[in-house]
């Protein structure tokens, strides 16, 4: 018995994908993506689903046809009335219902090892899928294009290499939605490709592998998609999910079915994007044209762009005044999912940054001037703020990651690592190893480590310089082991640093209060003798009169005659203000502090 692809059958039935997973998932059907195989008896069910449900919607257009006559009587005439709004009532509901937020072309990237074949790819996918550029035009290279496949339009950042991917990333923008890893057919896999696949997986963008180069006689597809199992990636046909296409960016073997590929997941990503709503977008590139000024290709993500708006990006505002698409054709408006070169900025705005609209130039000059403040503000703040321990370790949940970037002198040491960090592991902590390679750690890897918050280790190799810096810059950390256990060591510090910290109440001191004294601003305030250990500001105290417990609270201010201070020994008198009226003379206060305790 034959059985049949879900996409394959969804287009011979003319019915979404999405619907046709619905439909599996009513039958108790399990698969894996929409290029999984089912059951000609499956076929049979569907076919029989879908007959049912035509017929039911024929009948229900027939009743609906029929109804207005015998359930609306009253209905006013509308032939030959000026007030027209309220009769079209009947229609309005159904149309706004429908009325959702259109679908958006996917924006698509291509990364892989060097020489692997991304710039042949993106080349022929050029060349055979772009409309001839109008007479007269330049062609300029704008960071993207647009493709023209029988599935619709496909958006290309032409920068190929993870870079710009992660340049773009580390600003805290994604732009990609899918990524395409191209690995070529008599090569394998090589230390590009496993970053790049590192990096996508980092931005939980989808992935389609590309096996390229399937016309050399060298070819070996197949030891490509036995090497990939290793990484865990598993390709459909071996019964697992990852899609692999094999392609010729020299012949143009498999291309049109990779298009296609990028569609599915398009289509499964349900990839929407308001034209009406307030724009916001992303630099993909910017450069001084010597003859025009700044140029700037931005991707419109949301609303729509027009000549004429004002754009802010970061602290710097301009007006469009002219903008191209990728063709080099001038357009007077953009939406979203369109890559477009803009003219009007007076600085060159970075890979990354995110563009927003503002009404008009007052508006923009507003923006920046508070953006301005803001990052005055936060320097500021940074100067003086000592971190807290959720800013240090991440939000303390349950189960935690540690994100780890190893780099070794060999492939033993990598092997080696790998396995002592699989037997650290517990169910409390999980040590991810996005990147596992040999040689020194890169400007890649700190992009990756500052996107996914990764600490890098390094075993027998150290990072140049300019990576070091970088790495500095960024607050990456990034350390250098000379022997293994000092590493070992440090994978220790991790989890334990990523453990819930655990406290525990640590007895301080204790005082007689001797007198109260009244004090204009503070309250009362309790005059005590301390008996034993020391007081300290902020530390807890708890109140007894006798055998009763009168109080639990804070010292919230310590007073030594008329000076505040953070501490006071035993032997000592001091003003403890407990921000609490009803101390007493007589009573005892003893004070404690929350302490961290950190397991064995
Ligand atoms: N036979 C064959 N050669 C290919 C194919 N794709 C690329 N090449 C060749 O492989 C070499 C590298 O291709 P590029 O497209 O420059 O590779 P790349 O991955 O963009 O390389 P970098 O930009 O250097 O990272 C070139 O000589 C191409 O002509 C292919 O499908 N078949």
């Amino acid at each position: 018995m034959s059985k049949v692809r879900i996409y394959t059958l969804a287009k011979d039935l003319g019915v979404e994908n999405q619907r046709m997973l619905e439909i599996l998932d009513g039958l108790g059907v399990s698969y894996k993506s929409v290029s999984s195989t089912i059951e000609e008896e499956t076929v049979d069910l569907i076919k029989q689903i879908l007959a049912e449900e035509s017929t039911e919607a024929a009948t229900e257009t027939v009743a609906a046809e029929a109804a207005p006559a015998v359930s609306a009587p009253e209905a006013p005439a509308k032939a030959g009335s000026d007030d027209v709004a309220p009769v079209a009532s009947s229609e309005a509901p159904a149309a706004s219902a429908t009325a959702e937020i259109p679908h958006r072309a996917p924006v698509v990237t291509i990364m892989g090892h060097v020489d692997h074949g991304k710039t042949s790819l993106l080349d022929y996918i050029r060349k055979t899928k772009v409309a001839a550029k109008e007479a007269g035009g330049i062609t300029q290279h704008v960071g993207a294009f647009e493709a023209q496949t029988s599935k619709g339009r496909i958006v290309f950042i032409d920068t190929p290499g993870h870079e710009a991917f992660t340049t773009i990333r580390a600003r805290g923008a994604n732009v990609a939605d899918i990524a395409i890893i191209v690995i070529a057919a008599d090569d394998s896999l090589m230390p590009q490709t496993r970053e790049a696949i590192a990096h996508a997986q980092a931005a939980k963008v989808p992935m389609i592998i590309a096996i390229n180069k399937v016309d050399l006689p060298q070819a070996d597809p197949d030891r490509v998609k036995t090497d990939l199992t290793q990484l865990n990636l598993v390709p459909e046909e071996y019964g697992g999910d990852l899609v692999v296409v094999p392609v010729s960016a020299k012949t143009g073997e498999g291309v049109e079915e990779l298009l296609e590929y990028i569609s599915l997941t398009a289509e499964l990503e349900d990839l929407r994007a308001d034209p009406k709503a307030a724009f916001g977008g992303v630099i993909i590139e910017g450069r001084v044209d010597r003859q025009q000024g700044v140029l700037a290709t931005v991707m419109v993500q949301e609303g729509t762009l027009h000549v004429g708006d004002f754009l802010v990006v970061g602290e710097n505002y301009g007006k469009i005044k002219a903008m191209n698409d990728s063709n080099g054709a001038r357009i007077k408006e953009a939406g979203p999912s369109t890559p477009v070169q803009i003219l009007g900025f007076s600085d060159v705005p970075n890979s990354g940054e995110k563009v927003a609209s503002a009404k008009n130039e007052h508006a923009a000059r507003e923006v920046v001037a508070s953006r301005q403040s803001d990052r005055r503000d936060v320097e500021n703040a940074r100067v003086q703020r000592r971190k807290t321990l959720e800013e240090m370790m991440g939000p303390l949940s349950e189960d935690r990651t540690v994100n780890l970037i190893v780099r070794a002198d060999s492939q033993g040491s990598v092997e080696a690592i790998q396995g002592i960090l699989a037997r650290k592991e517990t169910d409390a902590v999980k040590l991810n190893v996005m990147l596992a390679g040999i040689g020194a750690p890169t400007e890649g890897d700190v992009l990756l480590a500052s996107t996914a918050e990764a600490h890098i280790l390094c075993f027998s190799v150290t990072a140049p310089a300019g990576v070091k810096k970088i790495a500095d810059n960024k607050g990456i950390d990034l350390k250098s082991f000379r022997i293994i256990y000092e590493m070992i060591d440090e994978v220790d510090r991790l989890i334990k640093g990523n453990l819930e910290p655990v406290f525990e109440e640590k007895y301080l001191g204790r005082a007689e209060v001797r007198m109260v004294i009244r004090h204009p601003k503070n309250g009362n305030i309790a005059g005590s003798y301390i008996t034993d250990g020391s007081f300290k500001r902020n530390a807890k105290a708890k109140v007894t009169r006798g055998k009763e417990t009168v109080y639990e609270g804070t010292i919230v201010g310590l007073k030594r005659f008329k000076d505040d201070v953070r501490e006071v020994k035993n032997g000592f008198e001091c003003g403890v203000n407990l921000d609490w009226e009803g101390v007493m003379e007589g009573d005892i206060i003893e004070a404690s502090e929350m302490v961290e305790v950190i397991p064995a």
